[in-house]
C-alpha cells in the first residue's frame, strides 16, 4: 500500500457517504448541502492555505493543503469523477513543459 492509496480510499469513503446519514457524517451533510457550499468551503480552505504560506508556517501549510484537496474530493464526488481523473489528467501533462504548452497554445490561437 503506497501513501498515495489515501486518495483512492478516502473517495471511496466519500462516494459511499452519499448514502449515509447527515447526522453523522460531515461528507454527507456537505453533499446533501449542494455545490454551493461545497465551491465555499473550497474557497475558504483556499483562503487559509494562502495565509497559512504567507506566516511562512510550513506544517501549516500542510494542514491547510490537506483541507483543500479534501474538499476538492468531496467536488469531484459531486460530479461523479474520482481521484484517478485528475492525476490520469497530470500523468497526460508528464513532461510537457508549463512554456511549451502556453506557446502550443499561442500558435493554435494566431497560426
Ligand atoms: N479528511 C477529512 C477531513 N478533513 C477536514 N475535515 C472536516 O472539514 C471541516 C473543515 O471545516 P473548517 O476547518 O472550516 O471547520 P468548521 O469551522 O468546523 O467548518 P464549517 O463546516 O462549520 O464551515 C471540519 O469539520 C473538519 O473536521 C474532514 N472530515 C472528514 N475527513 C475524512 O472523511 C471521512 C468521512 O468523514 P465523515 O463523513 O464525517 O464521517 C473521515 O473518516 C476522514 O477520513
Amino acid at each position: 500500500m503506497t501513501q498515495s492509496d489515501i486518495l483512492h480510499r478516502l473517495s471511496e469513503t466519500i462516494e459511499a457517504r452519499k448514502q449515509a446519514d447527515t447526522d453523522n457524517s460531515y461528507v454527507a451533510k456537505l453533499l446533501k448541502e449542494g455545490q454551493d457550499k461545497i465551491l465555499k468551503k473550497i474557497a475558504e480552505e483556499s483562503a487559509e492555505t494562502l495565509m497559512a504560506s504567507k506566516d511562512g508556517d510550513a506544517q501549516h501549510v500542510v494542514r491547510e493543503t490537506a483541507d483543500l484537496w479534501f474538499h476538492c474530493l468531496i467536488l469531484l464526488a459531486h460530479h461523479g469523477l474520482k481521484p484517478e481523473d485528475v492525476l490520469q489528467e497530470l500523468e497526460k501533462r508528464e513532461g510537457v513543459s508549463g512554456i511549451v504548452e502556453k506557446a502550443s497554445r499561442t500558435t493554435e490561437k494566431t497560426g
